[in-house]
């Protein structure tokens, strides 16, 4: 009898054990637009907790933040005098002491206002489409390249996302697909939805990560911000607190 009590016991702990090192990492999603400064941090970010929250999965999803903010009948911060004022120190402290390399270019209004990203969205949706790995990677090289002081380059125009993208590995062929299907209607949709289901969990402005969390709903599951990674680390149930600098 008690030898298999002890052989029950020695199952439920190996059963426990074998699940747990099978179990697998909880996916974080990003939701991002190229405009926004903030999500530029949340990608350095998140970039850094990769490996040391082992529990974490990555990915980052294109949606349109014009689009977030008339749904949500929300306004960016820099059409508040105080607030846009108030950002722009923010930024360059939040960057300063997070090291992180960062700057407001001279032409951010211009291109993130004047001419607006949402054909830039576009474009990233539909490099998402034909080629996620280097999705990713052009997400980082365009943040680098448009929130610099130095020869900022104008995301607006789809000519500089083009070369931004052969800096990231596509090739002369992919572009030309990537610039035939940012038009189509299937790439529009998908942009539309991705950014419908952000609005549908609430979201005002970007950037918006998810924790998809299998204990608790969705709309529960989602911060607003870069500054509150230590709240992503809570969702994931990690011991460990976030990298910061
Ligand atoms: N406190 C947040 C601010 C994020 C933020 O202001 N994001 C802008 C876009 S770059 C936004 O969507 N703002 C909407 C709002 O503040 O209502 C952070 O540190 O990340």
């Amino acid at each position: 009898m008690l030898k298999m009590i002890h052989l029950s016991k020695m199952m439920t702990i190996s059963r426990r054990m074998f699940s747990t090192s099978l179990s697998r990492p909880t996916m974080v999603e990003m939701f991002y637009d190229l405009a926004s400064p903030y999500t530029c941090l949340q990608v350095h970010l998140l970039d850094r907790q990769l490996g040391h929250w082992k529990s974490m999965d990555l990915k980052m999803t294109p949606v349109s933040i014009a689009h977030i903010m008339k749904a949500s009948s929300n306004s960016p911060p820099i059409k508040v005098q105080a607030k846009g004022r108030y950002m722009f120190r923010d930024l360059k402290d939040l960057s300063e002491y997070y090291r992180i390399p960062f700057a407001l270019p001279d032409i951010f209004v211009d291109t993130v206002f004047e001419k607006g990203t949402v054909k830039t969205q576009r474009f990233m949706m539909a490099v998402h489409e034909n080629a996620p790995e280097l999705h990713d990677k052009l997400i980082r090289i365009a943040y680098a390249n448009f929130f610099t002081t130095e020869n900022a380059v104008d995301i607006a125009n789809i000519e500089e996302m083009k070369k931004l993208a052969s800096k990231a590995g596509c090739s002369t062929d992919l572009i030309a697909k990537i610039e035939q299907d940012m038009n189509d209607d299937k790439v529009k949709t998908a942009l539309k939805q991705n950014t419908d289901r952000v609005v549908e969990l609430g979201c005002f402005g970007l950037p918006i990560t998810l924790v998809h969390r299998s204990d608790e709903p969705l709309e529960m599951s989602w911060v607003f911000g870069s500054d509150r990674i230590h709240i992503i680390g809570h969702y994931l149930g990690e011991k460990e607190p976030p990298i910061l600098r």
